[in-house]
């Protein structure tokens, strides 16, 4: 990976780019409600929207009780996510997720059960979810769960070092990280529900995208508050601003708390709004979520029954 930026020896960092920045929390929150209200997708567009979600989702399951026979049956979801029946009547051969995202001892089990999918495992490390265990031994986690077959790497970073303001320090910390994942895509998570104001959040996106994320992450689905639009609004500006200055585009997933086919729209009206379409491919948006594909299987079902219905109305007519 080359993307990164090297912390200029001395240096505290490229403190410029966001030095007196401050978020404007009202400003936000107002931009961020008005998101889902000023665009609405049209009634038959909103299916091609779905599925796109669906091809964007990393599935996940990060449970204290997961088995093998649980990441089985999440990775046999992974590979068949829409009912057949319904496929057909959209016209679509197959659909599957962007990624099964699991613990680092669930991965040899994930790679197993995708075998020839060409569906990547993820995996979450460093300690996932609050990541404060000694740094060796995170990196060491990092390294474990490449040679397991990961594919991508969920790190979670040092919350104090942001609370703290201390940059340099989250600087060296991510491309620590990043080293440790050789050839894996990384994504950073944020955890910005610990993190108090939307101005650290602005300031951790751009520290981590600096350090060579791939990917920037709301949330470990593991605090108090996960992904919020006001907190996403400011991701995707930190990454709209990163990408003007360097051409670099970095990834985005917001994740935790992500429940509906609703949140997952609402989520694509946030990207195509403020990054435009290539933004909404899951090499560069991905929704980290344990349960929206039932929602989005029901809205499937709704929109393929309407239209059924509304043939046959017309052929009674
Ligand atoms: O990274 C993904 C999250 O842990 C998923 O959170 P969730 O279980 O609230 O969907």
């Amino acid at each position: 990976m080359t993307k990164h930026f090297p912390r200029p020896e001395g240096s505290p960092l490229m403190l410029d780019w966001f030095d007196g920045h401050a978020v404007n929390l009202s400003a936000t929150e107002r931009r961020a409600t008005s998101l889902p209200t000023r665009r609405t997708v049209k009634k038959e567009w909103q299916a091609a929207w779905l599925l796109r979600a669906i091809t964007c989702i990393d599935l996940t399951t990060l449970a204290g009780d997961d088995t093998e026979g649980r990441v089985q049956r999440l990775c046999a979801k992974a590979r068949a996510p829409v009912r057949a029946d319904l496929l057909e009547a959209l016209g679509i051969e197959k659909v599957t997720v962007g990624a099964v995202c699991v613990y680092p001892t669930m991965v040899a089990h994930a790679v197993k059960a995708l075998e020839g999918s060409g569906i990547p495992v993820a995996s979450v490390a460093t300690g996932f979810p609050a990541g404060l265990t000694p740094l060796p031994l995170r990196l060491a986690e990092i390294r474990y769960a490449v040679e397991q077959g990961a594919k991508e790497i969920d790190i979670v970073i040092t919350r104090e070092h942001a609370l703290r303001g201390d940059w340099a320090a989250l600087y060296d910390e991510i491309r620590a990280m990043r080293e440790a994942c050789g050839a894996a895509h990384m994504k950073a998570i944020l955890a910005t529900g610990d993190l108090k104001t939307l101005t650290n959040v602005y300031k951790a996106a751009m520290v981590a995208m600096q350090a060579g994320s791939d990917f920037i992450k709301t949330s470990t689905g593991k605090e108090d508050v996960s992904a919020t639009l006001p907190v996403s609004l400011t991701m995707v500006r930190a990454l709209r601003d990163y990408c003007g200055r360097t051409g670099q585009m970095v990834g985005f997933k917001p994740a935790g708390g992500l429940r509906t086919a609703k949140d997952a729209m609402n989520w694509l009206i946030l990207m195509k709004e403020e990054l435009g379409t290539r933004f909404m491919m899951p090499d560069l948006f991905r929704i980290g979520a344990s349960s929206m594909l039932g929602d989005i299987e029901r809205q499937l079902e709704h929109h393929v029954t309407g239209r059924y219905s509304a043939a046959n109305r017309h052929a009674l007519a």
